[in-house]
């Protein structure tokens, strides 16, 4: 007798379903079988190792065949289900270390897309997350997981709605935290794996207390996998708090640095530094340069001269201040290049695989010799050649010693005399004809006063031997600005010579202000938006995507009491208007300024031709009053709206560019393809386009108020602080 059709159907679709999780079940334990007998000596390809087909087979289809030493090394141990703390060199293939464990680590626990968090990746900043999630998009394209990227700088509202669907998350400490603290229904119970990506960075002082409630908020039983270039005792230290379980520690750590980058240093003054840079440049312009300074505004300040220097090749500019959408193209842009320079913060400094750099060019003396190693790392990268160059003052040339003593040996060299060409003259000239361009020169000078201020190690960096004068006078200022903070240390210090000097620099800093000439107000946005294109046209190529578009110094707008009141001094009555009828006849007081009919309303009912002059004062100080608060109100009306709107547009964008927050890993790659859809172009000039002066100088000024740490930490501003403000320490 047949059996009905439809119940045929459903037998045999059961029969599948059977088979293909006998199938899973015997792939899971035929690869978990190997685990034990598996030798890491015997190791050469991915293909030797016990892993799942869809793995391999993602591997394969991204180019990646044979293992590196860290990969060999690590990734058995982590397969087995041991904690792992893996040390290896920059550009040694740590990612893939940890990312083939935890694909293999969730196929085995069969985790399906409901089943939430899995496995956790958490980096110190955001490039390196998204960097991390491209490779997982890459060598996880056969699994379904589905994948997330939490950083900051994007909508906490997007996230907030695919995040409880996403089983593999790569979060910086900062904007996880803020998930765990404030997304209803988001837990991470059933986490199997946890990997700190630069994890003495996320170990070290700026991320420790995020780190520990967010650790809190971590089931304990669970694998955890530590991955760094530098992991130093002292933040093995702190370890205690992840509470590892007897781990494994892999080093293929035989030197500091790869053996193909060459490492240089110069020995300079500090006014030298501009134009050796420009000098260096102007001699490579076939080469790709990333240049380290210690600030967001030195690298603004630079990025804006250099543009208008014109070395020759273009010049790109990525710090902590830049939206997270900016930050992404900048990036996204000089890997594209073949050659370019880079002109960056620490921000760069870790993780980041940017493809074919010939150079690092230490502008300012990195603070320890983790940064250097870590900096340096950005080129010679896997197999590839690289040569690394320090400026170094003649105070900062201890810290060659001390990398010498740690392995690192640096030859040093002197810029060509020939080659060496000053650019003081012509940068003067900017600063004066450029009040942008005088203003980030200022700003420059103090915050690179202030990083070395706020070193840790003295021995190295001597704030009291800089050169103040001359400094200024290289980045084309007339005086030095003032140095509050070190005036403030100076006093302390009890050193009354050294307070005298900084007073006078003080009252230089007086008189550059009175001379300030008068920018454009906050009413002059659009004059601003198309002076911010045209010098667009005006740089150096169109290749030039960064030219930056300095901030314009707040000047306080005159308001109309105190022009009427110029006027008065002056001795002009306000208000009188004359028009001609027809015949060219004086004909009444009408405005002769149609645009002015406005305020001449207003202002009318003061006058008074009884009195002498005509004007009451009192009356039109008390009516020009109110119309000035109304006027004030609406102008910030305007301006809050226009800053809604920014914001929506940012928002909008970044969901765009992001694809929300989650991909899936299984046939990701296409949908997120077209979700990238956005072009550089346009995210440039969106960006140029949506933000406005006075936001940022007002950011600017919070940002000069912040203290030491803080300032160290530009690069995670957000998440730091945001983790702070959760933990009610601020
Ligand atoms: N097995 C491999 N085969 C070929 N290329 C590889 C392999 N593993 C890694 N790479 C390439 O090597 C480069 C460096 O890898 P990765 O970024 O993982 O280095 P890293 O050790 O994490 O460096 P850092 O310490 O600077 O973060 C990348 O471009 C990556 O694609």
């Amino acid at each position: 007798m047949s059996s009905h059709p439809h119940h045929r159907g459903k037998k045999k679709k059961l029969r599948n379903k059977n088979e293909i999780r006998e199938k899973y079940d015997s792939e899971i334990k035929s690869c978990t079988s190997r685990y034990e007998h598996v030798k890491k000596e015997t190791l050469v390809k991915f293909a030797d190792l016990p892993i799942s087909p869809k793995t391999l087979a993602g591997l394969e289809s991204a180019g990646f065949i044979n293992m590196t030493e860290i990969q060999k090394q690590s990734i058995l141990p982590c397969l087995k289900g041991s904690d792992v703390q893996a040390e290896a060199m920059t550009g040694s293939g740590k990612t893939l270390g940890f990312l083939v464990p935890l694909l293999e680590c969730l196929w085995r626990e069969k985790w399906s897309p409901n089943m939430g968090v899995g496995a956790l990746v958490i980096t110190p900043t955001r490039e390196l997350a998204y960097q991390i999630y491209e490779v997982l998009k890459k060598v996880g394209c056969k699994h379904d997981f589905s994948a997330g990227l939490i950083i900051g700088g994007k909508s906490v509202e997007e996230e907030r709605g695919r995040i409880q669907r996403t089983n593999i998350l790569i979060a910086t400490p900062g904007r996880l935290l803020q998930h765990m603290d404030q997304t209803a229904g988001f837990n991470c119970d059933l986490l199997q794996l946890l990997v700190l990506d630069e994890a003495d960075r996320i170990l070290d002082m700026g991320f420790s207390t995020a780190m520990k409630y967010i650790l809190e908020n971590l089931p304990r039983e669970r694998q955890t996998l530590l991955f760094s270039a530098t992991l130093s005792t002292k933040n093995i230290i702190r370890l205690a708090d992840l509470s590892l379980k007897e781990s494994v520690v892999v080093s293929t750590v035989k030197s500091k640095t790869p053996s193909q980058l060459t490492h240089s240093y110069v020995t300079l003054e500090l006014s030298e530094k501009l134009e050796v840079l420009h000098a260096f440049i102007k001699s490579h312009l076939n080469s790709k340069i990333l240049v380290f300074m210690s600030s967001c505004k030195q690298v603004q300040f630079h990025n804006a001269v250099l543009c208008k220097l014109r070395p020759g090749m273009p010049i790109l500019a990525l710090h902590g201040k830049q939206n997270q959408l900016r930050r992404v193209g900048i990036y996204e842009a000089f890997c594209k290049k073949t050659a370019a320079v880079l002109l960056a913060t620490d921000i760069a400094a870790r993780g980041l695989d940017i493809p074919a750099v010939h150079w690092v060019v230490h502008l300012d003396c990195p603070e320890d010799i983790e940064t250097y190693v870590h900096r340096s790392g950005r080129t010679a990268r896997y197999h590839k050649t690289g040569n690394s160059l320090a400026m170094l003052l003649p105070s900062e040339e201890k810290m060659v010693t001390k990398l010498q003593n740690s392995g690192v040996s640096l030859t040093k060299i002197r810029v060509n005399p020939q080659k060496q060409v000053s650019v003081q003259k012509k940068v003067q000239a900017l600063c004066a004809e450029s009040p942008e361009i005088h203003h980030w020169a200022r700003k420059c000078f103090v915050s690179y006063v202030r990083s070395v201020f706020l070193q840790r190690d003295k021995s190295v960096f001597q704030v009291e031997q800089l050169p103040l004068a001359a400094y200024a006078a290289s980045l084309g200022l007339l005086t030095a600005p003032k140095v509050r903070f070190l005036k403030k240390a100076t006093k302390k210090r009890g050193d009354n010579q050294e307070a005298e000097k900084v007073e006078s620099e003080e009252e230089n800093e007086k008189e550059e202000e009175k001379k300030k000439i008068e920018l454009p107000s906050d009413d002059d946005e659009d004059d601003i938006l198309i002076k911010k294109g045209s010098s667009v046209v005006d740089s150096m190529s169109t290749e030039n995507l960064e030219e930056i578009q300095p901030r314009v110094p707040k000047t306080k707008a005159k308001t109309r009491v105190a022009k009427a009141k110029a006027l008065l001094r002056k001795g002009i009555v306000a208000n009188t208007k004359i028009t001609f009828d027809e015949e060219g006849n004086v004909d009444s007081q009408e405005g002769v300024f149609e645009q002015h009919k406005t305020v001449t309303v207003d202002i009318t009912p003061a006058v008074d031709p009884s009195k002498a002059g005509g004007i009451d004062i009192a009356a039109m100080r008390a009516d020009m009053g109110v119309q000035d608060r109304a006027d004030k109100l609406d102008e910030k009306q305007k301006r809050q709206q226009a800053k809604r709107a920014r914001k929506e547009k940012k928002r909008l964008a970044m969901a765009e560019r992001f694809g929300g927050a989650v991909a899936k890993l299984g046939g990701a790659s296409s949908e997120d393809e077209d979700q990238r859809g956005v072009s550089e172009e346009e995210e440039y000039s969106q960006d140029r386009g949506d933000k406005d002066f006075s936001d940022e100088e007002e950011e600017e000024e919070e940002e000069e108020d912040r203290s030491a740490k803080r300032f160290k930490s530009d690069n995670l501003q957000d998440t730091e602080d945001l983790a702070r403000q959760l933990l009610g320490d601020l």
